[in-house]
């Protein structure tokens, strides 16, 4: 039931063609020396990428993508072994990888129904923890969005369908400005109370920093196992990375990203994308940590749909990577 947007930076570096990125990205690669986990605490030794760009990637985007471009984008980043975040009209065209999981955003049991019958094995159900965000994102306050799940993850736990939580805002709200933490904790908890497996914790328009982060996620991991928790960074001010670092030093092994930083959010004006998967998956690796992720199939997809949209990557990798 996702609907979907995408916002983007127009301009200058198109990807040149595939194969001059992959090697342009494998001399970048292998440029950067990692710094083993050992030498740097409390890092987790793998992280799991979960790719929303499908999804919240192609949700601003005023042209139509083609669904044969959406498959294609799907297969190749999950041939580049990421699990995706995905959406109903293209469940039936995808190759469905062995181990390669491709939930479907249902706001409600009329979503989840749907989502069900078009095949879906996983279906995420996102709340927030902003009255006046989840009335424009969802049509109800937030009690209201939490009785709707209620529904939806009994229906689902009769149907063997697991269930990921989202909460949107948790670092401050396009109309209510600053989000208290234990507010996102109470959500946050609410959803891992009625069944969901993993609850990923959304900084919807991107204003949060290292400091904020770890305050919210004290308050989380007081209430939900830090093992049950994912980041979703937006990257509008350029804390993504860093916010997504504090995460993992504080135990977080789940991060969503979007192939090429593509995304926002309809309801959140003037949110950029997602953090980009190429961008974390560098760090990641830079850092010794093991992801799945074949980077230059990654690159490649992220070149694909770029050029699929005429658009510019959002990717620093990606950029830097077109520059060499
Ligand atoms: C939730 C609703 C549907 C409520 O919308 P509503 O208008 O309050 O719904 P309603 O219950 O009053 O029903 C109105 C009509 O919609 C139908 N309807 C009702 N539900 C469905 C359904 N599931 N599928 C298809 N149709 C549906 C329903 O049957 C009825 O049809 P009618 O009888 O008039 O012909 C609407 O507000 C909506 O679609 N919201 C979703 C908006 C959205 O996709 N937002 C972006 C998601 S991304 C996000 O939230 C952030 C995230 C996850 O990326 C993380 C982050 O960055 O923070």
């Amino acid at each position: 039931m996702a609907t979907v947007v995408m916002r983007l930076y127009r301009g200058a570096c198109l990807a040149p063609s595939f194969g001059h990125r992959s090697i342009a990205l494998r001399s970048t690669v292998a440029a950067a020396k990692p710094v083993g986990v050992s030498s740097v605490k409390a890092l987790p030794d793998r992280v799991k990428i979960v790719e929303v760009g499908p999804r919240d990637g192609l949700q601003n985007e005023k042209t139509i993508v083609p669904a044969e471009v959406k498959i294609r984008l799907i297969d190749m980043l999950s041939e580049a072994g990421l699990p995706m975040a995905d959406q109903v009209e293209v469940m039936k065209g995808i190759h469905r990888r062995p181990g390669v999981i491709y939930p479907v955003l249902t706001p409600n049991l009329k979503g989840f129904q749907a989502a069900v019958k078009a095949g879906a094995g996983e279906v995420a159900i996102f709340g927030a923890a902003s009255e006046l965000f989840s009335k424009k994102n969802i049509n109800c306050t937030v009690e209201e969005s939490l009785q709707r799940f209620e529904e939806v993850t009994k229906a689902a736990k009769e149907a063997g369908v697991p269930v990921r939580g989202y909460v949107s805002c948790v670092l401050g709200c396009p109309y209510e400005g600053k989000v208290s933490p234990e507010k996102v904790a109470q959500v946050a908890k609410r959803l891992y109370t009625m069944g969901c497996y993993e609850i990923s914790l959304g900084d919807t328009i991107g204003v949060g920093t290292p400091g904020s982060m770890y305050e919210m996620l004290v308050a989380v991991t007081q209430v939900v196992p830090v093992d049950a928790l994912a980041v979703h960074c937006h990257d509008t001010y350029g804390q993504a990375l860093a916010n997504i670092l504090v995460a993992l030093q504080m135990g977080i092994s789940v991060v969503d990203s979007s192939v090429a930083g593509l995304g926002g959010c309809p309801y959140a004006q003037g949110a950029s994308g997602n953090v980009a998967t190429e961008d974390v998956v560098y760090m990641l690796h830079g850092l010794g940590i093991h992801t799945g992720v074949d980077m230059a199939k990654l690159m490649d997809a992220g070149a694909f749909i770029c050029q699929a949209l005429n658009r510019r990557t959002s990717s620093k990798v990606a950029q830097a990577s077109c520059k060499l």
